[in-house]
């Protein structure tokens, strides 16, 4: 049995990061991911003035529940989506002028739904650029509340901005979302800002939240659950056995409800308090699933796919399309090099059984998840090598040294 460390959840750290410097008094958090998205949230948040120590290990975070300390920002989000949706809703609760801007494919991706709502909360914001997109300009003067309606089908990160952001206006916020996607990380927004203090819930379709304000915790990041699906995946593909410690029933993330897929597919997999296990079998068979509420793992299971002894079928996942690509057609551009057959659809790429064929440079797209995904795929398909190894820096700099370290103790 191999034991793998996986760093802190992205989600969870982005979460803490914001809910500690809304808080009254000082939040310690507790094995925070070290990667490109978590230290370009924690720079945002130092950028509008807040003080962010960070140490090995365990940052802390002094709140201020007024918003930013700075009258004046320009904020630089990089390619995180998290950073560059949370962010500009936390500063438009406060008092100053703020410019947000972020990396080419973050420019691309969807902001119009948070930026439509903020506007109907009365905040003064421009577009510098295209409608709907960064680079924005927000002159804040605070954000008195109420009930505002919200298409959330692009991405659940409007939501969660607008959630987060609730206790920090006069009168609260009352939410009523159409076509959400990806649940599971609303409801990992709702039980950290409840641990924050604030008593948010959900009722049907609306999300109401008091103006409870924030107080200061001690909170410890869980280990990455989107992060874990690769190593999982190495198990299952390769016939090991993976335990990751600290990621397991207690687990706020939905994207752990990936080896439950490995399991019908075919993998032995035990969820414990203490973490989950995955083990391959020497079989996986063919499924069909429907990832909306786990989309960050599509392109993992895409990657171990041709494996399996029937179709696979991955279903309703359009909002994969507006990542950090278009990971359907990059998931089907790769597979198809290396000789699979893959079809797609709108929001669905089905790939049937095939022995992949290498030599093949992957083509990344810049995708940390494409990255990852393919480099599994990997372990049984000689010849595959990435064009951009760097990019998995996203969420998970030490993959590569990862990976190796599983290739050489399972002779793989
Ligand atoms: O709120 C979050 O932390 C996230 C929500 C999901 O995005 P969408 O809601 O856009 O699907 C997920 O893909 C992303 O990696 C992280
Ligand atoms: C989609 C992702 O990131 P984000 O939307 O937070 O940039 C991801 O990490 O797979």
């Amino acid at each position: 049995m191999t034991v793998v460390q996986i760093p802190g959840s992205k989600s969870v750290t982005a979460r803490a990061l914001y809910l500690a410097a809304a808080a009254q008094g000082t939040t310690t958090l507790r094995q925070p991911l070290l990667s490109d998205d978590s230290e370009g949230f924690a720079e945002g948040l130092i950028s509008l003035g807040y003080a962010v120590d960070r140490r090995p290990g365990v940052w802390t975070i002094d709140g201020r529940p007024q918003g930013p300390a700075v009258a004046e920002a320009d904020v630089f989000c990089r390619d995180g989506a998290t950073t560059a949706r949370f962010l500009p809703a936390l500063a438009a609760a406060g008092h100053g002028s703020f410019r947000f801007d972020a990396s080419a494919q973050m420019r691309r991706r969807p902001l119009g739904p948070l930026t439509q709502a903020l506007r109907e909360l009365g905040v003064d914001l421009v577009h510098e650029e295209a409608e709907g997109h960064h680079p924005l300009r927000i002159e804040a003067s605070g954000i008195k509340g109420g009930a505002l309606t919200l298409d959330a089908g692009l991405s659940s990160q409007f939501l969660t901005a607008l959630l987060l952001t609730g206790p920090l206006t006069e009168q609260g916020l009352e939410i009523t979302v159409s076509d959400l996607v990806s649940v599971p990380y609303v409801e990992i927004t709702l039980a950290m800002m409840n641990r924050f203090g604030n008593p948010a819930h959900r009722v049907g379709d609306t999300f109401v939240v008091p103006p409870v304000p924030y107080t200061a915790t001690d909170y410890l990041i869980e280990p990455d659950a989107s992060t874990a699906s690769y190593v999982f995946a190495a198990a299952a593909l390769t016939g090991n056995t993976v335990t990751v410690p600290g990621l397991g029933t207690d687990s706020l993330q939905g994207d752990l409800r990936f080896a439950e897929v490995l399991r019908q597919m075919g993998a032995e997999v035990e969820i414990t308090p203490e973490g989950t296990t995955v083990t391959g079998t020497g079989r996986l068979r063919g499924v069909t699933v429907n990832m909306r509420d786990i989309s960050d793992t599509v392109p993992t299971l895409a990657a171990i796919a041709p494996f399996a002894d029937g179709p696979v079928r991955i279903e309703d996942v359009y909002n994969t399309r507006i990542k950090e690509c278009d990971r359907l057609a990059a998931c089907e551009q790769n597979l198809a090099a290396l000789g699979v057959p893959v079809t797609t659809g709108r929001d669905w790429i089905e790939i049937q059984p095939a022995q992949p064929a290498g030599p093949v440079e992957i083509a990344c797209h810049g995708d940390h998840r494409i990255a990852m995904s393919f480099s599994v795929t990997g372990l049984r398909t000689p010849g595959i090598t990435l064009d951009d190894p760097g990019c998995v820096r996203k969420t998970f700099p030490g993959f590569h040294q990862a990976l190796a370290a599983l290739r050489a103790e399972w002779g793989v």
